[in-house]
């Protein structure tokens, strides 16, 4: 999957970045805030004017791939969690299988078990919590189950085990052949779990490679302008500032 943006109207929000992603692996996307990350996602989602850059799945541009196609590759979680249809969450999850014209039971059930709400299936998803709603709206990304799932700061409502449980699922995703890009601000998780890290500023690529180039703590410094350290094992690492 292969981006360019232009230096053209929109996206100025992302100046000549040209990005290529590689399926059956974790990208983790870092950057402070109004970097360019969710645009990025954007992007890749095709959600930007076409006059914006280009994108192509393969050899092929996403703009001209018709939408069901796209919708079938292509699930994409944006930053705000909102459910605008107060349905059932099994309803909602179902959603998902809408590109493929089917309700199959089994790729739902997955993905309810996967966010741990197949406990939740009969609940109003209006009345559900914060991190409940965002459990939902994953999985019904997952349900679709995309060739590539593309997520912004899907951690960022989740508790402790429910973030641990969702990175051990996008894991087995990816192993099993799909592409994982994770917008994240929490840098240790982007470490101990993507297999590569582009991070964004101001627009531009600041770095990008395997997650102890990319996140170097010179890196972190420059970019965020904050004194850190990486202490722990790797794939275990925290990171402390001061
Ligand atoms: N629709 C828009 N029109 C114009 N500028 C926008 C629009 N959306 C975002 N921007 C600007 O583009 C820049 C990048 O925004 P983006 O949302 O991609 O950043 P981000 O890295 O995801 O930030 P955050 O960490 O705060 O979510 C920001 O300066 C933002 O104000």
């Amino acid at each position: 999957m292969r981006l360019v943006a232009h230096d053209l109207s929109i996206a100025e929000r992302l100046s000549g970045v040209s990005l290529t992603l590689e399926p059956g692996s974790i990208t983790a996307i870092c950057g402070p805030n109004g970097a360019g990350k969710s645009t990025l996602l954007e992007a890749f989602a095709g959600l930007l004017p076409p006059d914006a850059g280009s994108v192509a799945l393969g050899d092929r541009d996403l703009h001209s791939t018709p939408a069901k196609e796209r919708a079938r590759l292509l699930g994409y979680l944006p930053q705000a969690h909102e459910i605008a249809w107060d349905v059932p969450v099994r309803s909602l999850v179902e959603l998902g299988r809408l590109p493929h014209g089917d309700r199959r039971a089994e790729p739902v059930d997955t993905a309810l078990a996967a966010l741990d709400i197949a406990d939740l299936a009969d609940r109003r998803a209006q009345s559900l919590s914060g991190g409940e709603t965002a459990r939902v709206l994953l999985a019904r990304v997952l349900a679709g189950e995309p060739r590539w799932i593309l997520a912004d700061e899907p951690l960022a409502a989740l508790d402790i085990a429910h973030q641990l449980a969702l990175l051990r699922h996008l894991r087995s995703a990816a192993d099993a052949g799909a592409g994982v890009v994770l917008v994240l601000h929490d840098l240790a998780h982007a470490m101990n779990n993507a297999d590569r890290v582009v991070v964004l500023d101001e627009g531009r690529i600041a770095a990008d490679g395997a997650c102890d180039n990319a996140l170097d703590q010179q890196v972190i410094e420059r970019v965020w302008k904050v004194p850190v350290r990486w202490i722990g094992e790797p794939g275990h690492r925290a990171l402390v500032t001061g």
